[in-house]
């Protein structure tokens, strides 16, 4: 088992294949990935492949080249990295042909995610796409022998039974993970809803792996004064309660990062951990703006937003945090602040654009500042009027939303309270009989 920790990286370049990406970068990717779960990479390369070999993808006397270099080399490696989609057939052919165990993307990520899950939640998550990948692989390969055999006149083989079974074992398998999940998902939805009484936004950070997400959290939640964790005992571990400059209490959110050609399995399983994300009053996009893929990278993360349900027209501000400008050179720095100055003013509809660096801290406060304007404007402030007897509506308004001041007026009360749209858009549908004061509105004055 030992030698699973040394391994090749192969990065499949198909002639024909759009990619927005250079090869060396996807190589080195991989490459990374691979550290990631502590395997030590000791070859790497990028195979051209004009036209991919349904039996390998891999042209046979590069498969035989490998297969000999793995043989001959020491420590021999146990381990084939092919940074691509391999069909289940390529699959079986070459860890064959190489004496070797292979992983093709998907299967990496999934190691990954495997290894750095932390939460109940996450392992069984992980587990479940796990098996859905083999399934998926078992039901294909299935198919595909099925054809085979049927052209040889061979129905009905022991592979074919043995599979049919194995098919069946990952069934149940699958059944009893999805069942223990959703005991999981059911307590903490609980604790989600204990939560939601707290007035307090929640302002998630999402972004490419890798970009700088929780080097951020670390800065903000310690440059946040009163920053602590006790506020909700059950929240997850990686959300932690900020003060804002102004003194407005927010949820800070890390959240697992985003690589391009998420597996789909991945996508769905995480869609619940993601929920926080998906409920956010603030999207913080932590970008790495040093690194040579950073709009390739971007267009990966906003892909995964969509395929988790968060459109492109969806009215939540997000924030790019253009992440590791200590990284730039002079000329690119002055080049991006100057191009970022410029958006600010220009573009109404683009996002607002934050050039900073986690590690540094400078523009950690500009930051802040754009997180605190986008929660206000989200959140306006409002002065509603409520009709006696109004003991349900102060309770609803009490439960969502951040109250500044309560003044009787008469029998009636004037409350002034911070509402999203879509809580206002909610209360006046419940109470219909409740009216938009003003400040300067005379009852509430002269109340
Ligand atoms: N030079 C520099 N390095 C940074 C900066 N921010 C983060 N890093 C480094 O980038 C690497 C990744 O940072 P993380 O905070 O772990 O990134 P992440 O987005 O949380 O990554 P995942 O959790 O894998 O998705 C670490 O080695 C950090 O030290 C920055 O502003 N400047
Ligand atoms: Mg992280």
């Amino acid at each position: 088992m030992s030698d699973l920790m040394f391994a090749i990286v192969l990065h499949p370049a198909i002639r024909g294949e759009a990619s927005t990406r250079l090869p060396e970068a996807r190589l080195e990717e991989a490459v990374g990935l691979a550290a990631a779960i502590n395997i030590k990479v000791i070859a790497e390369e990028i195979i051209q492949i004009g036209q991919p070999k349904p039996s390998t993808l891999i042209g046979g006397g590069k498969v035989e080249e490998i297969a000999s270099f793995i043989e001959t080399h020491k420590p021999k490696p146990g381990l084939v990295i092919v940074d691509g989609a391999l069909t289940p057939v390529q699959h079986r052919n070459l860890e064959k042909a190489w004496n070797a165990k292979v992983l093709d993307r998907t299967a990496l990520i999934l190691e990954i995610f495997g290894a750095r899950a932390q939460t109940a939640e996450g392992v069984l998550q992980v587990e479940l796409a796990h098996l859905d990948y083999q399934r998926s692989r078992l039901v294909r390969s299935w198919t595909h022998l099925e054809r085979q055999r049927g052209g040889a006149g061979f129905l009905g083989g022991p592979g074919e039974r043995q599979i049919e079974s194995d098919r069946r074992a990952l069934d149940d398998k699958i059944v009893r993970l999805k069942k223990k999940l959703e005991d999981v998902r059911r307590t903490r939805t609980l604790q989600r809803a204990k939560r939601k009484k707290a007035p307090h936004p929640v302002i998630a950070l999402v972004g490419y792996t890798n970009a700088g997400k929780s080097t951020l959290f670390n800065r903000m939640t310690k440059a946040s004064v009163k920053a602590q964790d006790l506020l909700f005992a059950t929240l997850d571990p990686t959300m932690r309660a900020i003060d804002l400059p102004s003194g407005v209490r927010a949820i800070l959110s890390d959240t697992v990062g985003f690589i391009s050609d998420l597996p789909t399995q991945l996508v769905a399983a995480f869609r619940a951990t993601l929920e926080e994300v998906l409920e956010a009053d603030v999207i913080v996009h932590v970008r790495d703006i040093s690194h040579p893929d950073t709009e390739a990278q971007k267009a990966d993360v906003l892909a995964v937003l969509r395929a988790l349900g968060i459109e492109e027209n969806d009215e939540r501000p997000v924030i790019e945090a253009l992440n590791k400008i200590d990284l730039l050179d002079d000329d690119d720095r002055q080049d991006l602040l100057a191009i970022t100055r410029l958006k600010s003013e220009a573009d109404a509809g683009e996002p607002v654009r934050i050039p900073m660096s986690a590690e540094t801290g400078e523009g950690v406060s500009a930051l802040f500042d754009a997180i605190e304007a986008a929660l206000t404007e989200a959140h306006q402030e409002m002065v509603v009027r409520l009709s006696a007897p109004f003991g349900a509506a102060r309770a609803w308004l009490h439960q969502r939303s951040d109250i500044l001041d309560e003044t009787p007026s008469g029998v009636d009360l004037v409350i002034k309270t911070r509402l999203s749209k879509k809580t206002e858009g909610q209360f006046f549908k419940l109470f219909p009989a409740a009216t938009l004061a003003n400040d300067a509105d005379a009852a509430y004055k002269s109340a």
